[in-house]
């Protein structure tokens, strides 16, 4: 993608209500879990429902140069057999990642373990995220990193030929760094040990249970201790991802902002590490209901039925930040267009996201008209302003920014622009087309709202 695209997109207040039933893309972190889980294990995996997002594609690139057979099959279907744990080979060229922190981190527990040589690289946007919070814990099962200043990509790894277990306790809330700790752990002689002050999304465990890995998790509350055997025999097992509640977070906001919406959104992921976004809107008053509660593919799933509602503002505790930590541009929208003032607490980590999206939220708000603030890790939002609208936002190279973004323009007073929509396909692709098909409009700054590409 083009990081620096001209193309301006904007959506606008139509008054016309969202109405319809949608699905939205597959989750996306299950997505790369599950071809790299299934790129590790023996026999062939089909997976149903894979987001065919840029960033979940690189993982899929990835696997293939490490060794597994990734095919396409059709639309969302895939096919991969695996190379078997310890089996992957060191790539012929350098991993490009681009603007995906999950391919990037879960990989490089990968390659930890595994008698290999890799480099890695990615886009602008990536190559000034944090890596150290990986590498450094990697380090201790024997594999050697070489990283740019600061620890940033591109990076060179030379993978443990006979890795050691790890334990390790998680120094910040991030499934992302105890997914790359289990992966390394399943190439590891004997136990890996995590310890998870917070709790944070477990597709990692729940996957690896899934593909036959016994995976003990100790303690029910906030603290766990994650205990994985090393070089069991994953075996190929059919994946089915539900919808990325991330996703879906877009439309249910759009819905319950746009007066007279109605909108259902069919299997959507629910699992209780993924809901804060759908638990906060209740808080301010929303309207959602959730039918049709049944599992597939080892998660809960649900349909939404989200009706426009006048929402109040909120205080977001913390500790919640893990269970919605990509919904926070979304729901910042939400409460600049609810009644009063909300505070969302303790937020540092989206300071090293795609973009810094507690700066790039701030602004997205500001130079629209809203009243926002940040307070250390805080950001305190006035709801209600006069006159919201008739910015332009840049979006930093950061799908959600985009996206909060459009779903903005769809209340505000006058239109809202985007400095460039083309990252929206890393998580989301068909975003724009989708919420067409709801009735919003959103087109090409000054041009028709037909014919955007
Ligand atoms: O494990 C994952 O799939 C993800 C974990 C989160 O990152 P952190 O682990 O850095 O919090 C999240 O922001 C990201 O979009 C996906
Ligand atoms: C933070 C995100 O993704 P990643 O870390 O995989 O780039 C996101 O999708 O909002």
């Amino acid at each position: 993608m083009n990081p620096s695209s001209p193309v301006a997109h904007v959506s606008c207040r139509d008054g016309s209500p969202l109405n319809g039933t949608i699905r939205v893309p597959g989750d996306k972190s299950i997505s790369h879990r599950a071809l790299m889980f299934a790129g590790l294990a023996i026999g062939t995996t089909r997976i149903a429902g894979l987001l065919e997002g840029e960033d979940v594609l690189r993982t899929a690139a990835a696997m293939r140069a490490l060794g597994a057979d990734v095919t396409r099959e059709g639309s969302g279907m895939w096919r991969v057999s695996g190379a078997g744990i310890g089996g992957l080979h060191s790539p012929e060229d350098v991993l490009d990642m681009g603007n995906s922190g999950t391919a990037a981190r879960l990989l490089c527990g990968i390659l930890a373990s595994h008698d290999i040589f890799a480099v890695m690289t990615g886009d602008a946007s990536l190559r000034r995220r944090p890596m150290r919070r990986v590498i450094d814990p990697l380090a201790a099962c024997g594999a050697v990193f070489a990283a740019r200043d600061g620890g940033r990509l591109p990076l060179a790894v030379s993978g443990a030929a006979d890795a050691l277990p790890l334990s390790y306790r998680l120094p910040v809330a991030s499934a992302q760094v105890k997914s790359a700790l289990l992966l390394a752990g399943l190439n590891a002689r004997g136990v890996t040990e995590i310890e998870e002050p917070e709790p944070t999304r477990d597709h990692s465990e729940n996957m690896l249970r899934h593909f036959g890995a016994a995976v003990e998790v100790i303690g029910q509350g906030r603290g766990k201790l994650i205990r994985l055997r090393g070089q069991p025999e994953l075996m190929a097992s059919d994946v089915m991802v539900p919808g990325d509640p991330s996703s879906a977070a877009f439309p249910i906001v759009a819905a319950l902002l746009v007066p007279g919406s109605s909108v259902t959104i069919e299997g959507v992921g629910l699992n209780p590490l993924r809901t804060g976004l759908v638990t906060t809107l209740c808080e301010m008053g929303a309207d959602i209901v959730i039918l049709n509660q049944r599992a597939e593919g080892g998660e809960p799933v649900g349909d939404l039925v989200v009706r426009a509602t006048t929402l109040r503002g909120v205080d977001v505790p913390p500790e919640r930040a893990p269970a919605m930590i990509d919904e926070y541009p979304i729901l910042a929208v939400a409460c600049a267009l609810a009644m009063g003032q909300s505070r969302l607490r303790g937020l540092g980590e989206l300071r090293v996201k795609e973009s810094d999206r507690l700066a790039a939220t701030l602004a997205m708000l500001r130079v629209n008209g809203a009243q926002v603030e940040v307070d250390g890790d805080d950001m305190i939002i006035m709801g209600g302003a006069n006159r919201l609208g008739g910015g332009t936002v840049m979006t930093h190279m950061d799908h959600r920014l985009g996206m909060s973004a459009l779903v903005l323009g769809l209340v505000a007073d006058d239109p809202v622009t985007i400095d460039d929509a083309a990252f929206i396909d890393t998580s989301f692709p068909g975003f724009v087309d989708l919420m067409r098909g709801l009735g919003a409009v959103i087109g090409p700054a000054g041009g028709p709202v037909e014919g955007l590409a």
